[in-house]
């Protein structure tokens, strides 16, 4: 698996599952998801621009040059087309509008590639379509128009609640700005609004984080994503803390504020069902889920990845698939070919889809089920792949880690180490396959 993929695809999302129940039918019923499975994707749609560069982010995004909204309208419409063609996936289970600042994006244009999906497959009614926003008052201002156009589930980038923090990160809005576009965006999708936010901020103590946390659990929705401030090679944050001009709280400092977060979070009836994610009852995120449980998706705009298995070119072999970054040459590759796939790496080997299965799947508390294991690996079952090795099995012992009828999945104080656990598991899996 190429890093870039995954260190992308660990920055997403997702959700818990009803627990896997017995395992004398889990091989009939594998079979049965897995044809199902291969007419389903979900779709990611990358809008590139952003008004400036926060000092932390290293995703792929650009200051537009000139206003080319049309022409990026024109050639989403032109890519979705073209890849739902190519992969022949009948139904598309969600969309996600992702960036960048897709919020920069005008209405019509979500609702332009809304639509092109409709008529090339059946996006059913409720289907999850979320854009991410930018709390700035553009962004507000947008909302309704977003909603009209098809969105019903909003993402919002709140990151903090303290004004000299949000200058810091370089952040083009202020807490007030985020507590406006919560309310207007809850008034409009209420239960189905997500806020991001970073800790381990320069200079964020724990008793601070605390506080804050709690300030936004008293006015946010039902859904939380919780990321860990990571400070990105090539960054501007990179070189403040390089220079020694920023400093971040130490590691141990970071394990109790993602310990007390999850606390908190689950003392206010957020229930974690992933590293990163929190919802209240059913709030969570089916779009990103789809990518933890290694579902097929398209991806589409510069930068997008996908993973699904095109029809028609040798057999169905799934493909991890990386479109062009740079917009500028995107454009021109969509109108000349009609997409911009630049990356195609076959996972024809059952190891390179299972190494995905597992690094994605253990980032949900509820785990790999034994079920769910099948779909993809129809052999060689988790208890032979993991219970006897011998490395495993001290993390088996030492309670990080948990296999059992349910499947494999971590435990509580696990979840926290799963990065340092990833190693052990992923050898276990190569050297089973090497046998
Ligand atoms: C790529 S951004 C796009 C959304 C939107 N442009 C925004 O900034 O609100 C998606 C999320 O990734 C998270 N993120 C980006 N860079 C990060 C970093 N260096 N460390 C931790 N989280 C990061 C932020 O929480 C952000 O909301
Ligand atoms: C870090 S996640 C945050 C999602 C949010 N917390 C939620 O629950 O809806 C979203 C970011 O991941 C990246 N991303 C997600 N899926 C992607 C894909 N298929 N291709 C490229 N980037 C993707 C995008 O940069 C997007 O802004
Ligand atoms: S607005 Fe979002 S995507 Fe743009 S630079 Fe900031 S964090 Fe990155």
């Amino acid at each position: 698996m190429s890093v870039a993929i995954k260190r992308a695809l660990l920055r997403a999302v997702a959700v818990p599952f009803p627990s896997g129940g017995g395992r004398c039918c889990t091989a009939a019923v594998a079979q049965a998801e897995s044809v199902q499975l291969s007419k389903e994707a979900s779709l990611y749609v990358h809008w590139p621009y952003c008004l400036r560069r926060c000092s932390y982010c290293n995703f792929n995004k650009y200051i537009p040059k000139a206003d080319n909204g049309s022409v990026m309208a024109d050639c989403l419409q032109r890519e979705t087309e073209t890849l739902l063609r190519l992969s022949q996936v009948s139904r598309i289970t969600s969309v996600f509008f992702g960036g960048g600042t897709p919020s920069l994006a005008h209405p019509s244009t979500i609702a332009r590639v809304l639509e092109t999906i409709s008529r090339h497959a059946s996006l059913p009614e409720g289907a999850e379509v979320t854009i991410e926003v930018n709390p700035t008052p553009v962004g507000r201002s947008r909302l309704k128009e977003f909603h009209q156009a098809g969105v019903n589930r909003f993402s919002i980038g709140v990151q903090s609640l303290r004004d000299e923090d949000l200058k810091l990160l370089g952040r083009d809005h202020d807490s007030q700005h985020a507590l406006q576009t919560l309310a207007e965006a809850r008034r409009l999708c209420p239960g189905r609004v997500s806020v991001d936010v970073m800790f381990g901020r320069p200079r964020q103590t724990l008793g601070s984080w605390e506080r804050e946390l709690s300030e936004l659990l008293s006015v946010c929705d039902d859904h939380v994503s919780l990321y860990q401030l990571t400070v990105e090679r090539g960054t501007g944050l990179f070189k403040q803390v390089e220079l020694g001009q920023l400093t971040l709280p130490a590691e141990e400092v970071m394990a109790a504020m993602y310990h007390s977060a999850r606390t908190l979070l689950l003392r206010h009836d957020f229930h974690q069902y992933e590293v990163s994610n929190f919802a209240r009852g059913n709030a969570v995120s089916r779009h990103n889920l789809n990518y933890w449980k290694g579902r097929q998706y398209i991806g589409v705009g510069p930068g997008a990845h996908g993973r699904f298995a095109p029809l028609g070119e040798g057999g169905a072999v799934r493909e991890a698939r990386v479109q062009t970054l740079e917009p500028d040459f995107w454009i021109q590759e969509v109108q000349h070919r009609g997409h911009a796939t630049r990356k195609r790496i076959p996972l024809a080997t059952p190891l390179g889809l299972l190494e995905e299965v597992l690094a994605m799947g253990l980032r949900l508390t509820e785990g790999i089920t034994h079920q769910h294991w099948q779909v993809f690996s129809p052999e060689a079952e988790l208890y032979k792949v993991f219970g006897t090795f011998p490395d495993v099995e001290n993390l088996l012992l030492n309670g990080h880690l948990i296999l059992d009828d349910r499947g494999l999945r971590c435990s509580w104080d696990g979840l926290a180490l799963l990065d340092s656990m990833l190693p052990t598991l992923l050898l276990a899996l190569e050297s089973y396959m090497d046998r």
